[in-house]
């Protein structure tokens, strides 16, 4: 999160068309919820676009990049690599030791979630190989589960810096001010 080490979630394969709306969710759901960047494949322009949109909108600080060669990425991370997976370990089980390194030990984090058929090579190179229930669901479901137990609900009251709205929670209805506005009153 902004003031702690870095959370870097890289998406692994895209297809144009199909994958669009899921992809554009992933990096939209990791700025929501704590991530500090989102690394998407380079034929993912178009969801890479929509998030950067929606950060200068709505505030950061939250980076959106276009990545050749993801497997050069995970090889060379220098932390602590975490592949979101159905066959993996039970979160609840080492969501602790994830912690400890990253929060404790200053690792910076790269979250791996797929798309299609993930590479073998991925599930080798990961430190962890982790599984948000051991039942098959979705890359954004996974991430947003594993985000909120990796910051135990922090990422819930997160500050947005230079947004041009803001949107005020109200019981019914829709509310949203202009940063602007905020600052009169
Ligand atoms: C629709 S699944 C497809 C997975 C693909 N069939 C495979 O063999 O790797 C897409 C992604 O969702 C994520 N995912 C799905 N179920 C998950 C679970 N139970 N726990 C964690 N991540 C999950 C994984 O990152 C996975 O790569």
């Amino acid at each position: 999160m902004h003031d702690d080490t870095e959370v870097a979630v890289l998406r692994l394969g895209h297809r144009p068309g199909r994958d669009d709306r899921m992809t554009t969710h992933v990096g939209l759901t990791a700025r929501a919820l704590g991530a500090d960047r989102v690394l998407f494949p380079d034929n993912a322009g178009q969801s890479l676009e929509t998030v950067a949109d929606i950060t200068d909108r709505f505030g950061g600080p939250f980076e959106a990049e276009l990545i050749e060669g993801p497997q050069g990425i995970i090889r060379n991370w220098e932390g602590s690599v975490v592949h979101l997976t159905m066959y993996g370990e039970r979160v609840q089980d080492i969501e602790d030791d994830i912690r400890a390194a990253h929060v404790d030990a200053g690792e910076p984090l790269l979250l791996v979630v797929g798309s299609e058929k993930v590479p073998f090579d991925v599930y080798e190179e990961a430190d962890w190989n982790v599984g948000v229930t051991n039942q098959p669901h979705s890359e954004v479901a996974g991430l947003a589960v594993f985000l909120d137990r990796l910051f135990e609900g922090r990422e819930l009251e997160q500050e947005w810096e230079d947004a041009d709205r803001r949107v005020i929670p109200t019981e019914t209805g829709k509310r949203v001010e202009s940063a602007d506005s905020d600052a009169e009153e």
